[in-house]
């Protein structure tokens, strides 16, 4: 019997393989990203950070019980305490200040991502939040472990190196577990036909705001 995240990942193969094999991704790995789209990206990806963190504010708000409010509240202060410093320590690195951050403008893909899982927690229940959230929490670690196992892989001077080492690292990899554990939490044979296939609509759908997500970096758009 498959987990409830294997069957989502089933139904979306081929959307899943664009997000996680993506032309930004690759050119991570082999260094041929050029700078300023990776700084856009970063810089977005703030903005993506801080609604990511409201989104599991929301996921406490949605908790039934002490288990699920625990699970919320760990990666909440993960985000606001550890991985948003991280982050602006990062973006330092790459030249661009927290103050340049805070004035980013949002892009809109960025902008239909975030909102668009807080809309599915708002709609639904903490399961529907925690499957909109599953993509982007599982992709990046998966996207990490994959990169570190291509032949196009080029770490010796490649600026890209230290970003793919954070997600292949154990901390996000735990980060990634403890969100696999949480949606696998609920057997996929007490989901009815068509609660589950909500659950793949939003599961789909989050998968392909990645997509565009990465193709915003990309287009520098
Ligand atoms: C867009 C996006 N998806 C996923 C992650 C992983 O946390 C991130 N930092 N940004």
């Amino acid at each position: 019997m498959s987990t409830l995240l294997e069957h989502l990942q089933s139904q979306c193969e081929p959307q899943w393989q664009q997000y996680t094999q993506h032309a930004f991704v690759r050119q991570l790995a082999d260094g041929t990203l050029p700078r300023h789209c990776f700084e856009h990206y970063l810089k977005q990806d703030y903005l993506f950070l801080i609604h990511f963190a409201r989104a599991f504010g929301l996921a406490a708000f949605k908790s039934r019980n002490l288990t699920e409010l625990k699970r919320a509240n760990a990666s909440l202060s993960g985000i606001v305490d550890v991985e948003l410093d991280l982050h602006i320590q990062y973006c330092h690195q790459w030249g661009i200040s927290q103050e340049q951050l805070e004035n980013t403008i949002e892009s809109t893909p960025n902008m239909a991502y975030t909102r668009y899982v807080m809309e599915r927690g708002m709609a639904g229940e903490l399961l529907d939040l925690n499957i909109a959230l599953a993509p982007c929490i599982l992709g990046y670690g998966q996207i990490a472990n994959w990169l570190l196992a291509q032949p196009f892989l080029v770490l010796e001077n490649n600026p890209y190196a230290e970003w793919i080492n954070l997600y292949a690292g154990d901390e996000y990899q735990q980060v990634a577990d403890a969100h696999r554990e949480a949606c696998n939490a609920v057997e996929l044979s007490n989901l009815d036909g068509a609660r589950l296939h909500t659950l793949v609509q939003t599961f789909d759908a989050a998968t392909r705001l990645e997509i565009d997500f990465w193709q915003m970096g990309l287009d520098c758009s």
